[in-house]
């Protein structure tokens, strides 16, 4: 079989080819790495190419206690023909560095559907910037991913959530971007896509029209809830005003990860599904005695994980039946 270039996989979709950017991209003050060039990135899926026989359809973001780590009947443990290859090897790539998050990408295939499973993730408050927390996703648009899976943990800020409800992401707030820290800032390439990409459509309506169905299916749905998340920089939990502005501008559920993975993704045209496991309740009251910690967020993980490997399996194939054309 011939090898796979990934140049050859997204000059298809490339609208515009724009100058090479530096190897690593710096802001208006020269000062500031923002990213790593197109041509770097095809070497780190050339690499990831040379290793696979098959491209991957569907990306998949194993969260904190959702096959990140949890080995045996984790989702990421589950996928048959699996290639594994620790991020340490792979050229350009950061190190997982969170208790609980495995650091490999996993290769093969779920219900006969070829993906690519990230057991662990790259946060912010590891001391990544965001453009490398998200540099994986345009890996994986390089290796011909068109459907991304966001899975995350998170707390429960809607009061009608239960600890191990799942949420399907809606929509987000982007708080960090708020505050201008987004993984788009810096030089554009639009060979990734457009300077200023829409998010009003961020999560693909049809994925969510699908997950509630397989919701029903499964006989889930008494659990499975749809709202807005939102992502803080971390790593401490929140105080209970942060909370409270929260609850007040319309978030169900917050977490440390995610938004600037999905706003990387939609910018490089993959279509998007974001799950969120409700790992702990968030305290908006400070007559409650209770505290978030990260140890209560691996154990809920581990008690969802044999659920959630069956409902994700069961989207995989879904997704990957469904309408390509759809928003
Ligand atoms: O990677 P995710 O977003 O699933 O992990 C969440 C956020 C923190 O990393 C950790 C806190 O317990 O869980
Ligand atoms: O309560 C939380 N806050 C932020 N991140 C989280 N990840 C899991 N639970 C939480």
């Amino acid at each position: 079989m011939a090898p796979i270039n990934a140049n050859d996989i997204v000059e298809k979709n490339c609208l515009v080819t724009q100058k090479v950017l530096p190897e690593i991209g710096s802001d208006c003050n020269g000062n500031e790495k923002t990213g790593y060039s197109y041509e770097t990135l095809v070497e780190t899926a050339n690499f990831l190419l040379s290793r696979i026989s098959e491209k991957p359809n569907i990306g998949i973001i194993c969260g904190s206690g959702m096959g990140s780590y949890w080995k045996e009947g984790s989702l990421a443990e589950s996928i048959t023909d699996g290639v594994r290859i620790p991020y340490e090897d792979i050229p350009n790539f950061p190190i997982s560095t969170v208790e609980g998050h495995h650091g490999q990408l996993v290769f093969g295939h779920i219900e006969g559907v070829s993906v690519v499973a990230m057991q662990g993730r790259f946060h912010y408050y590891e001391g990544y910037p965001l453009w490398k927390c998200c540099l994986p996703v345009r890996v994986m648009k390089l290796l011909g991913v068109k459907i991304l899976i966001a899975t995350n943990a998170a707390g429960g800020l809607n009061p009608n959530y239960k600890i191990g409800d799942l949420m399907i992401v809606r929509d987000h707030i982007n708080m960090m971007g708020f505050a201008g820290n987004n993984p788009l800032h810096g030089p554009n390439d639009e060979r990734f896509g457009p300077r200023f990409p829409p998010m009003n459509k961020a999560y693909n309506y049809e994925f969510r029209k699908i997950a509630k169905e397989v919701a029903k299916e499964l006989n889930i749905d008494h659990i499975v809830r749809e709202g807005v998340y939102t992502c803080l920089g971390g790593p401490n939990f929140e105080t209970v005003a942060e909370l409270n502005m929260l609850k007040m501008v319309g978030v169900d559920a917050v977490g440390m990860s995610t938004v600037h993975e999905v706003i990387t993704a939609r910018h490089c045209d993959i279509k998007v599904f974001g799950l969120s496991l409700i790992t702990n309740e968030c305290i908006t009251n400070y007559d409650q005695d209770a505290e978030a910690n990260h140890e209560e967020v691996l154990d809920v993980g581990r008690m969802r994980q044999e659920m959630l490997r069956k409902y994700v399996s069961c989207l995989v194939k879904k997704f990957s039946q469904a309408d390509p054309d759809a928003p």
